[in-house]
């Protein structure tokens, strides 16, 4: 923390020391301290508070001194201690240390930490670890299994693709991701951009409270277009469509609508799946359009900007992490082939570290996709392939 109220990022994964223009102050570091510990964040408030004091004890134009952030330190130790071994590690609405912090031996953030992939409903405090190291570009999965992943010339499913293969990239096979290059131009990315300025709002999702949200899991700010937003959305969706061979009109509850969201600085998605069985929605919230599409088979995400740092889309039961690069796109099944929904593809969208994210993303619907993509009965066959 006190190299980053410096300015600087450092990991020791992919995302190498970047350093920013600006620096944080004794007090700012304080003030973010403070808002940890008022989120429960206690052993972030306690690496703030130890921050603010190298920083205060620094400063040629003192922000505030050393003895006024001192009972801070104190009172979060003591919290966090307490927390720890009333409450244990982490709650709903608060995050330790692993062990108390005076005895703190680091062993959950520095040394021997074993991933766990594949598994079913994996612990969350593990989940949200890989989740980190994989945002700070850790190589978390064992180097085996990346040796067969390739990149390659990909004609989709339409004989125009013959002259204009794309370029594809494999991220894993089971469950299948793929990173496709080069599919949105400069022009189509500005337009939209512009066509969602004046609509995007703090995005929701659907919390336990049995409503749509705004919340800490989910900060962005999103909008919908649709084919009759602009012309554009009709020729991407012509793209779309030759690439992964889905039904992708909105207007005939094939796909949903494209939606374009904005990350600023910290923005970030908790990890999640992106399909509806299992995200709370039970069956008195499939009416209407959700009842006559079905489920989210696939997700396509077109990157519209490349993000500094940071940024990554990170899949924490498969250890795989898609990087934005402007102009290209994510691809992934969220469903198996008999129509179940594949926990294996959690994921969420890591925080923008510097720099501004933007995406869209496209949900395609099972019920259009019957014919182009049959079920299987088997319980344990996936799509292997675009
Ligand atoms: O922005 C990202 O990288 C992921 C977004 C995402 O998972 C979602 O919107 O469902
Ligand atoms: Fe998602």
């Amino acid at each position: 923390m006190s190299a980053m109220a410096r300015g600087i990022i450092r990991s020791s994964g992919r995302i190498q020391s970047f350093e920013a223009h600006e620096q944080l102050t004794a007090r700012d570091c304080l003030f973010l301290g403070k808002h940890s510990f008022n989120q429960g964040l206690y052993d972030y408030a306690i690496n703030w508070f130890e921050a603010a004091l190298i920083k205060a004890k620094e400063e040629g134009n003192r922000t505030v001194s050393p003895d006024e952030i001192q009972p801070f330190l104190n009172f979060a130790i003591n919290t966090h201690d307490n927390v720890s071994l009333e409450r244990g590690e982490a709650g709903v609405t608060w995050k330790n240390a692993s062990v108390p912090f005076r005895e703190k031996n680091e062993v959950f953030y520095e040394r021997n930490f074993e991933p766990v992939f594949f598994v079913d409903n994996l612990d969350p405090v593990i989940e949200k670890e890989q989740f980190n190291r994989l945002c700070r570009g850790e190589q978390l999965r064992p180097v085996e299994w990346d040796k067969d992943l390739g990149c390659r010339y990909f004609n989709g499913h339409h004989p125009y693709l013959l002259l204009q293969p794309i370029k594809l990239e494999e991220k894993s096979h089971k469950p299948y991701i793929v990173q496709l290059y080069d599919v949105i131009s400069d022009q189509e990315i500005q337009r939209l951009q512009n066509l969602s300025q004046f609509t995007l709002h703090r995005s929701s999702h659907y919390g336990i409270s049995g409503e749509f949200e705004a919340s800490l899991m989910r900060t962005s700010a999103s909008s919908w277009l649709t084919e009759e937003t602009d012309p554009v959305i009709v020729k991407l969706d012509r793209r779309v469509g030759m690439i992964t061979g889905l039904a992708t009109k909105y207007s005939m509850e094939e796909a949903e609508a494209y939606q374009v969201a904005n990350y600023g600085i910290g923005g970030h998605y908790v990890p999640h799946q992106d399909h509806l069985q299992s995200a709370g929605m039970n069956s008195s919230m499939f009416q209407g359009f959700e009842y006559r599409a079905g489920d989210r088979i696939a997700t396509w995400m077109f990157y519209l900007s490349d993000v500094e740092a940071g940024g990554g889309t990170a899949f924490t039961y498969a250890g795989a992490v898609v990087w934005p690069k402007k102009g290209s796109a994510a691809f992934w099944w969220n469903l198996k082939r008999n129509g179940e929904g594949d926990e294996m593809t959690r994921h969420g969208a890591c925080p923008v570290l510097h720099g501004s994210k933007w995406v869209s993303n496209k949900w395609f619907r099972v019920n259009s996709q019957m014919f182009r993509k049959p079920c299987s009965l088997e319980r344990d066959e996936y799509f292997t392939c675009l």
